[in-house]
């Protein structure tokens, strides 16, 4: 990381990518399969019509991290995104927290694909490949066989495309024909979906259901209470938490800054445009398919193609699931960079293993690191419900999103001379002030008062005003993370039970407490074409919002987490931490 900062500055040939450039890298990397497999489960088995305030909420909630990342992409740009901005904003440790997390979501994007591709690909023929396995080839082994052997199969197409892919990086043209592509087929899929669709399905009562049953059509999936919310407020928050995976992807264009011109506008804006296409997107197909299926009808798996079978159109079924086996293709070219790029930058850092930073270079590594994800990838594939898999790629993200908002928070009300410093610099003056202060020969040293808490003397930050910062907004996060934690398990919350409510207005009065102090602190004054607006509220309200929908998440989805976070830290306190840039320079 020490290094890039020397080569800060790019000339201007370098910078070449405009605005649409960035919009076109930032939809394609988000509007993934996603779409594809999302909505069939959300829409057949959480929030069903209501899937489209799903997907308010999801985008919503990416819209906020993003604006985030783009304050901290305008404040330190360079390519190392999330983990960069956690590196010189709250140090070493929580940027291996995130860059490991981050690693994780890619490995259960990987999965999801794993698993998309063998659905859509059986489902385009018929279920005959899954047929053929079993019956034929496989007829005296044991069912399982048979899945193993295909993932064997998508293992190894993978394995070339991720070879691929990781020597030559994505060209711009067939960014924007794989976007444009994307766009046309879903557009197509919402013009047919009002066209053919019947307002009545947002409706469904017990005696459709009945009608429907008795015309024979095959296993119908629960009613609920029908209508448009069929499973209430927890079906609408569960579903968020699942749609949310559909908007990661929008850390391509931050990745991307040192080749932006006039990055300080153009980042945020392709940021804030490719969400808003995506949320438009989903919002369209979701309610495409709503209108178009009633929702116990829903199957999840190559839902949207098999809708055109609902209403015979066969054609436009092998057009769609055509582009769709496509597009997961340049979905993975949008995953393997990443991946690699953030496994290099950690142990160029000292944080990983030195032979991964040669992921780059040598093939052996290349080869070995693609195999090893390609297998894990499998492995959770194999064993995990799509939903859980859905669920595991979006808690890396979240962290990591939560991360970066209490970054904003941080950054905003440090000393300006600070900010302009790299990690190690910050905490070697860290450590020199405070053996100052326990010398006693520290200059003028700021005393922390009851009243200076909500009125600071001096109009711009300075130590003391910063570190009040960093103080609350720890609190802040574990508070929030209560709240959160008490509004997701707490049943007795609805029925009126005096106990948790106390305690929920406990909570809220404290953070409004905290949150006032914040607020009171001085901000840096240094300009930048964009800041996240209202602060504390926007980054605040990005941490709920993330901790929220993680709180949906079942013991299944955060005991892989849990697993993975550990080998991290055992890497992390017996590797890294000695091994490390920070170490080194000691
Ligand atoms: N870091 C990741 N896990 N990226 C996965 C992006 C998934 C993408 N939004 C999709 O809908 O397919």
């Amino acid at each position: 990381m020490l290094e890039k900062d020397k080569d800060v500055t790019k000339t201007a040939t370098d910078r070449s990518l405009n605005t649409v450039d960035l919009v076109a890298l930032g939809v394609n990397l988000t509007m993934g399969v996603g779409v594809y497999i999302l909505v069939g489960e959300v829409a057949g088995n959480q929030a069903r019509p209501s899937i489209v305030i799903c997907f308010m909420v999801a985008g919503l909630t990416s819209l906020l991290a993003g604006l985030c990342y783009a304050e901290l992409s305008a404040r330190i740009p360079h390519p190392g995104s999330a983990y960069l901005y956690a590196y010189v904003t709250v140090g070493e440790i929580w940027a291996f927290i995130t860059g490991w997390n981050l690693i994780f979501s890619y490995v259960a994007g990987t999965s999801n694909m794993v698993f998309a591709w063998i659905s859509a690909f059986d489902n385009m023929f018929g279920y005959q490949i899954s047929w053929a396995l079993n019956e034929s080839i496989l007829l005296h082994s044991p069912p399982v066989l048979a899945k193993i052997l295909g993932f064997f199969i998508v293992g190894l197409v993978f394995l070339l495309i991720g070879l691929l892919t990781l020597r030559f990086r994505e060209s711009m043209l067939l960014t924007k024909v794989a976007m444009l592509m994307r766009l046309l087929i879903l557009s197509f899929v919402i013009i047919s979906g009002f066209i053919k669709g019947d307002l009545h399905n947002w409706k469904l009562t017990e005696v459709d259901y009945r009608k429907d049953e008795l015309n024979g059509a095959s296993s119908l999936g629960p009613l609920g209470s029908g209508g448009f919310v069929p499973f209430g407020f927890a079906g609408i928050l569960h579903g968020s938490a699942t749609c949310f995976c559909a908007f990661i992807g929008f850390d391509n264009i931050v990745s991307r800054v040192e080749e932006a011109q006039n990055h300080q506008r153009s980042i945020p804006m392709g940021i804030v445009m490719s969400l808003l296409i995506c949320v438009l997107v989903y919002f369209g197909v979701s309610a495409a398919l709503t209108l178009r299926v009633p929702y116990y009808q829903i199957r999840p798996g190559s839902t949207l193609p098999e809708a055109f079978l609902h209403i015979g159109w066969a054609p436009a079924y092998y057009a769609v699931a055509l582009v769709f086996l496509c597009s997961l293709s340049v979905s993975l070219l949008g995953y393997m960079f990443p991946i690699g790029q953030l496994i290099y930058v950690m142990a160029e850092d000292g944080l990983l293993f030195p032979v991964l930073a040669r992921i780059h270079t040598g093939t052996y590594m290349l080869v070995m690191a693609t195999v090893i994800f390609g297998i894990i990838a499998a492995i959770m594939a194999f064993f995990l419900r799509l939903a859980d898999l859905l669920h595991l790629m979006s808690i890396g993200t979240q962290i990591a999103y939560s991360l970066m908002a209490f970054c904003v928070l941080i950054i905003r009300y440090q000393p300006e001379k600070k900010k302009r410093e790299n990690e190690v610099q910050m905490q070697e003056e860290n450590e020199e002030n405070q053996t100052q202060v326990q010398k006693g020969t520290a200059p003028a040293v700021e005393k922390l008062t009851l009243q200076g808490l909500f009125f600071p003397g001096s109009p711009t930050p300075t130590p003391l005003s910063g570190r009040v910062v960093y103080v609350c907004s720890s609190l802040l996060v574990l508070l929030l993370t209560l709240l959160c934690l008490v509004l997701a398990h707490w049943p007795g919350l609805i029925s009126g039970d005096p106990g948790p409510i106390t305690l929920v207005v406990l909570l809220l009065v404290l953070i409004t407490g905290i949150t006032g102090v914040i607020w009171r602190q001085p901000q840096s004054s240094t300009t930048l074409h964009f800041k996240v607006p209202a602060l504390p509220l926007l980054p605040l309200l990005s941490i709920f919002m993330n901790v929220c929908l993680m709180m949906q998440m079942s013991a299944v989805t955060w005991a892989p987490v849990g697993v993975w976070m550990l080998i991290g830290f055992v890497i992390y306190f017996m590797y890294g931490i000695q091994h490390s840039l920070v170490a080194q320079h000691h």
